[in-house]
This record gives structure tokens, sequence and C-alpha cells, in this order.
């Protein structure tokens, strides 16, 4: 073989392999594609080497199996190292999902906490006004809670809780906001409703949580809870003031005996 053509197929050579070694390298988190790479372009380029006579191709037949067993070994701790990562990321997302969840959730009942409440609330209060739809409150407080917990103990108390909570999820619709402001105290936000809609939904919950009997002991215990009423009158700038408008509806119902639905007009 003369001394030019066995250069032009050096170069040629160094050529493929540099291809070869280069999409190695861009590819080389992807397994696949650099097996793919050893496969097409350095194997047979190997076994061709190894083929032909003379030293500088045998030489060549070494160096490009040595490259090609390095590059495997390289592209598997990458890869390894890769999936590690994206397990990483994968287990980093669920646990934020998971925390930002705990963040917005009432421990007790599994409703909304106030500030979840709060901040859905005020987008339902836009959402509702941007397109005409009334929108109507309830404040809810269960009645003699105090008594409960002093006669049964605070276990107790968080099971009726616990009870209430279920109750107002089961009877209220997917798209109804319901939450626990604090202590024995939930809101519920109804879009779309009218108020004489509203108060006959607050009656449903009243009827429904005086439905519930709590075993407890030899005894069984009966809830009930007093609910007010507001509806978002044009004059009512946010949410907020149609949630207190809603309390101090229920303030009446508790002061005219509780068990009971008051709507909120005088
Ligand atoms: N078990 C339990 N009790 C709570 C929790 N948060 C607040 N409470 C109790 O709820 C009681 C609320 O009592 P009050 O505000 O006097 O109301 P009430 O006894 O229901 O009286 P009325 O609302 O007037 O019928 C207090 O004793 C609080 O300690 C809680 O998470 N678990």
């Amino acid at each position: 073989m003369s001394r030019d053509s066995l250069l032009s197929q050096v170069m040629t050579l160094f050529f493929a392999i540099g291809m070869a070694g280069s999409a190695i390298s861009a590819y080389s988190a992807y397994r696949s594609m650099t097996l793919a790479a050893v496969a097409l372009v350095l194997l047979p380029t190997t076994l061709w080497l190894f083929t032909e006579p003379g030293t500088e191709q045998r030489l060549l037949a070494v160096t490009t199996l040595a490259f090609s067993i390095f590059v495997m070994r390289a592209t598997r701790e990458l890869s390894d190292a890769l999936g590690s990562l994206l397990r990483l990321r994968r287990e980093l997302e669920i646990q934020h999902r998971i925390a930002s969840n705990a963040a917005r959730t009432d421990e007790l009942t599994g409703l909304n906490n106030l500030r979840a409440f709060k901040e859905q609330a005020d987008a339902m209060f836009s959402y509702t006004r941007r397109h005409g739809l009334p929108l109507c409150a309830l404040m809810l407080d269960i009645d003699h809670f105090k008594q409960i917990n002093d006669t049964h103990g605070h276990a107790t108390g968080d099971r009726v809780l616990h009870a209430v909570a279920k109750r107002l999820k089961a009877t209220l619709r997917e798209a109804d906001l319901c939450g626990r402001l604090g202590g024995e105290e939930f809101a519920v936000l109804l879009a779309g409703t009218e108020w004489h809609e509203a108060l006959a939904i607050a009656e449903k919950l009243r009827l429904a949580v005086q439905a519930i009997v709590l075993p407890i002991n030899d005894s069984r215990l009966n809830v009930t809870i007093s609910i007010g009423v507001a509806e978002a009158g044009a004059a009512c700038s946010d949410a907020t003031t149609l949630v207190s408008q809603a309390d101090a509806a229920m303030y009446h119902a508790k002061s005219n005996g509780r068990n009971q639905v008051h709507g909120g007009l005088a």
C-alpha cells in the first residue's frame, strides 16, 4: 500500500471515529444511542481494521476497541447518574405537591383550611362578578361545641368535627367551596346560586348534620349546627365582606335558639 493511500485511510478512519465519538458524547447519557453508535460505526470499523494486514491497522483496531469499551463504561455511569437524578427530581416534585397540599388542607377534617378557602373564595368572587352570576355564602357553627368537649373530651370533639365535615362534603356539590375557618366554624361558597336556593341548601346541610349519630361509650351523641346565609349584593366588594355578612346572620341563628338557618335579612 502506498504511503498516500495509507494516509488517506487513516484520515478517513479518524474522521469516522471522530464522528462516532462526538455522537457518543452528545448522547452519552442515553445508553441505547451509545450502543447504536458503537454497534453501527465503531465495531464494524474495528473488525475491518483487524482483517486488514499491516501494523498500523492493528494498532488502529486496538485503539477503536479500547475507545468502544471506554465509551460504553462511561455511558453506563452517566446514564445511571441521570436515572438517579430523574428519580430524585420526581420524588422532590411529589414531596413538593404533598407539602403544598398539606399547607392548604385542614389536617383534622381534610377540608380547605382558612388560607386555601380565602384564596379560592377571592377567585370565585371575581369570577361570578365578571360573569354576572349570583354568589352566596354560608357560615356554619356547631352548637354548644364547648359543652361537647367538656362533657366527652377533646378527642370526641375532634370526632364531631370530622363527622360534620364529612357530612358537609357528602351533601354539597363538587363545585361548591367548603372550608374549616377554625375551631368549630365552617364556611361554604355557592357560585351561580340565588339567595333562596342557598337557604334551601343550608337547610339541607342543617338536616344532614342533625342526622349524625355518634356512638360514644354506651350513649349516642347528636350534633346540630346554626347557619347564616348571605348573598353578594351590588355593594358587596369582596369575598371577605360576603363571609362576614353570613357570619352576622349565623349569630342571629344562634341567638334565635340555634339549630336553624338565618337568611341574613334583619
Ligand atoms: N375538639 C376540638 N375543640 C376545638 C377545636 N378548635 C376549637 N375547639 C373548641 O371549640 C369550642 C368553641 O366554643 P364556643 O366558641 O364557646 O362555642 P360553642 O360552645 O359551640 O357555643 P355556641 O357556638 O354558642 O353554640 C372551644 O371550647 C374550643 O376549645 C378543635 O380543633 N378540636
